[in-house]
């Protein structure tokens, strides 16, 4: 696998007075100057003519952090507030492609999640419908679909529907990273924009690949639009499919309570995803109230002892005579190498690969309980990790989804590579690759939101 970091040509930095810092994207100019431009076709459609200051200025930027004791605007200018920003996503009055000049390709990797078809379809539309662009095609199963599989022809009629579908109609792998035969296929086929689906892995991908088309001095647009159903990424608010995937999590914890308020001392297990970051399970805890206990990676926890979960099982199951458990899949892994053989395996994409903690946990509170004979031993262990990705997006991530897709498609035809695109305090960006691979976005458990799951479930902090 080729590594993703090249700070030199990922990094581009304006500042300005008074301590304002633009974490800038790659433009297609900085290595080809004489690009020529175009008025952007968007100025003759009836749909958007009407809006006022519909195309962003160029020097409009998002603030990361809104400072409010300077000004407290999101969007402002060079020379605005200090702090980080990022450029505003949006629709250009000049592009650097014309519409019959455009070969689009699409690709998605990495896990499912609610509403890679509505992206999909979303930038085929775009693109088609704002920039009359008809040469768009897919990539078969991922990056390794660049050299290894036939590509497919997408038109607005062949996504049409495929929004309300689940999974991606273009297939996903891990792993089969491969820079010079992807880029080599990029430059074969004569694509000229690069629309990258996919999580952290992928974005580290599709920055290798933009550094290489540069370093070749391909006019080739390289847009990132960021999946990830653990919410993991960090600077932008929230990734897509993380609101359906919570809603589908809270109908696993409801037929878990029913299961478990139905018998004497019934105890529901969820596990839900969240490899690193437990959002999933919090925001479904927070949700469903039916929830009395929350394990997530961040937040260590033991079983044995005063202030352990066996004793906080044991005090609600006396009071309730029955409970719910929800556990990320990546919480208490620390405990599994403990009792069980680590195994240190990882996938194709080099993911350390879990060991089931549902089943040692469910295994662990039933040795348990059996011996104090707190319980009749009645425990439901539900496993709805996939069932939450595979679905479609709902209606808020759909419209969310359709945002996305448009910035990416208003970025590459503005020339903009390099690039990431997502809502900064509620602003959609262009963000350099860099900074959502760099680290990952975790629950703080010293902040309020995990104080409010604390107070709602009562469980022990465990600290
Ligand atoms: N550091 C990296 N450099 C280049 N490609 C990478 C890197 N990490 C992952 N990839 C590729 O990105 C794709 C998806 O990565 P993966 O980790 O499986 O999912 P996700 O993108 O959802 O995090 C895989 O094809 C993998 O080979
Ligand atoms: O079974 P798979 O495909 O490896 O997926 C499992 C993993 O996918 C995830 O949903 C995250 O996937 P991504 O890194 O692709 O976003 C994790 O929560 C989970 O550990
Ligand atoms: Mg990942």
């Amino acid at each position: 696998m080729a590594d993703g970091g090249c700070a030199a040509i990922n990094t581009k930095i304006e500042e300005g007075e008074g301590g304002y810092i633009l974490e800038d994207v790659p433009h297609l100019t900085d290595y080809l100057p004489s690009l020529l431009t175009y008025p952007n076709p968007l100025q003759d459609n009836p749909a958007y003519s009407v809006v006022k200051q519909y195309f962003v200025d160029v020097d409009d930027t998002v603030a990361q952090k809104v400072l409010f004791c300077f000004v407290s605007q999101i969007v402002v200018h060079k020379n605005g507030d200090r702090g980080i920003h990022f450029r505003r996503a949006g629709p250009r009055q000049k592009v650097y492609f014309k519409s019959d000049e455009v070969h689009a390709c699409i690709v998605t990797c990495g896990g499912l999640c609610p509403g890679l078809n509505t992206v999909i379809r979303e930038i085929v539309c775009g693109l088609h419908y704002m920039y009359g662009v008809s040469k768009i095609i897919g990539i078969d199963g991922g990056y390794m679909g660049f050299y290894s599989k036939n590509t497919v022809t997408l038109t607005p009629k062949v996504v049409n529907d495929i929004h309300k579908r689940g999974g991606t109609v273009l297939g996903t792998s891990r792993g089969g990273h491969d820079t010079s035969k992807i880029v080599d296929s990029i430059q074969d086929r004569g694509i000229n924009q690069v629309y990258v689906i996919g999580g952290d892995g992928t974005q580290k991908g599709a920055a290798v690949i933009y550094e290489e088309v540069r370093r070749r001095g391909l006019k080739v647009s390289v847009a990132g639009i960021p999946k990830t159903i653990d919410n993991d990424i960090p600077v932008i608010d929230r990734s897509f499919g993380f609101d359906t995937a919570v809603e589908e999590a809270q109908r696993a914890i409801n037929a878990a309570h029913v299961e478990a308020e139905s018998t004497e001392n019934g105890i529901g297990v969820v596990k839900l995803m969240g490899r690193y970051s437990g959002f999933i399970a919090m925001y479904a805890t927070l949700a469903s109230r039916d929830v009395d206990c929350c394990l997530i990676p961040e937040s260590p926890f033991f079983l044995e002892g005063k202030g352990g979960l066996f004793q906080f099982i044991r005090k609600r199951l006396k009071e309730n005579g029955h409970m719910v458990i929800v556990i990320a899949e990546g919480a208490g892994q620390d405990l599994l190498t403990e009792s069980m053989q680590s195994m240190g395996q990882q996938d194709a994409s080099g993911n350390k690969q879990l060991q089931d903690v549902g089943f040692w946990i469910s295994h662990r509170i039933k040795v348990h309980t059996f011996a104090i004979r707190a319980s009749r031993n009645f425990m439901i262990v539900a496993d709805p990790t996939y069932m939450i990705r595979a679905i479609p997006g709902n209606a808020s991530d759909n419209v969310y989804c359709t945002l996305l897709a448009q910035s990416a498609v208003h970025g590459a035809m503005a020339g903009y590579t390099g690039f990431t695109c997502g809502p900064v305090n509620g602003r959609h960006s262009y963000i350099p690759f860099n900074r959502i691979t760099e680290k990952q976005n975790k629950v703080v458990i010293t902040d309020r939101m995990w104080a409010r799951l604390l107070s709602s479930t009562n469980q022990p902090s465990f600290l």
